[in-house]
């Protein structure tokens, strides 16, 4: 039987630089030979990109009520899982996604308030077990976070999201959320310090990849 593929995540606050770094985990893993799927959450598939955009419209019709909110979250996962990542790891592709589960405790949990045993119990309905094996938590200070991410919407002509809209305390919750989790699973997490240089930052990241790879094999 061929051996499953891994599962690694790279999660952290807006603007840290974890689209940006996806692409650079993926060459880094296809440079040792192995297959990779690229994805994110909420999205990934035709259902989850549209569970997506309800999500993030910046201008809602009316509220989205934060249980709504985590459902919707979880919906999009549990077609994620079915249509890519499960199907992926089963043929022993490496899957790398940008933002998981942790985020919903960071964001639905942290952010939003919602009790972490209500958001496990989803987690347990919805992954059955699955967990990421690896998790990059880009970390950095929210204020320099956020100038990262008004010169990205700058340049590229965006607006704020729906999530992009909250105030400082919010994502403020979230870095401590994040970091709480990093805590709880500390063999999972590799904390990698994102205020640095892209080359810096990259270097963080390769150095964690070589040596689990290597773990792995
Ligand atoms: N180490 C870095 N130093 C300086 N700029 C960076 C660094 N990493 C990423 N950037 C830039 O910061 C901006 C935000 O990066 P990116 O879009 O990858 O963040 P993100 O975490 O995916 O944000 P979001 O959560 O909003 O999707 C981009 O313009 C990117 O080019
Ligand atoms: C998976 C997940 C995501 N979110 C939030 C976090 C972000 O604000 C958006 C996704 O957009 P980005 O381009 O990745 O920044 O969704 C969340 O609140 N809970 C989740 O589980």
């Amino acid at each position: 039987m061929s051996k499953r593929g891994r599962f690694i995540t790279l999660e952290g606050g807006e603007g840290v630089g974890k689209s940006t770094n996806v692409g650079f985990v993926a060459e880094c893993l296809e440079a040792q030979g192995l297959e990779v799927v690229r994805t994110r959450e909420p999205g990934g598939t035709v259902r989850g990109e549209a569970i997506r955009a309800l999500l993030l419209d910046p201008v809602p019709q009316e509220p989205l009520h934060v249980d709504a909110e985590l459902l919707l979250m979880f919906a999009a996962r549990a077609q994620h899982l079915a249509e890519k990542i499960l199907p992926a790891l089963a043929r022993g592709a490496w899957v790398v996604c940008d933002r998981f589960t942790d985020a919903t405790f960071a964001y639905q949990g942290g952010g939003r308030g919602i009790p972490k045993e209500r958001i496990a119990v989803l987690e347990n309905f919805v992954q059955q077990g699955l967990s990421p094996d690896l998790t990059l938590l880009l970390d950095m200070p929210k204020e320099a976070a956020r100038q990262r991410l008004e010169s990205r919407l700058r340049d590229r002509h965006e607006q704020l999201d729906r999530f992009e809209q909250e105030q400082a305390d919010f994502f403020q919750a979230v870095r401590d959320g994040y970091l709480a989790r990093a805590e709880e699973a500390p063999e999972r997490f590799a904390v990698i310090d994102a205020q640095y240089t892209l080359d810096k930052v990259q270097s963080q990241i390769r150095q964690v990849l070589l040596t689990k790879v290597a773990a792995w094999r």
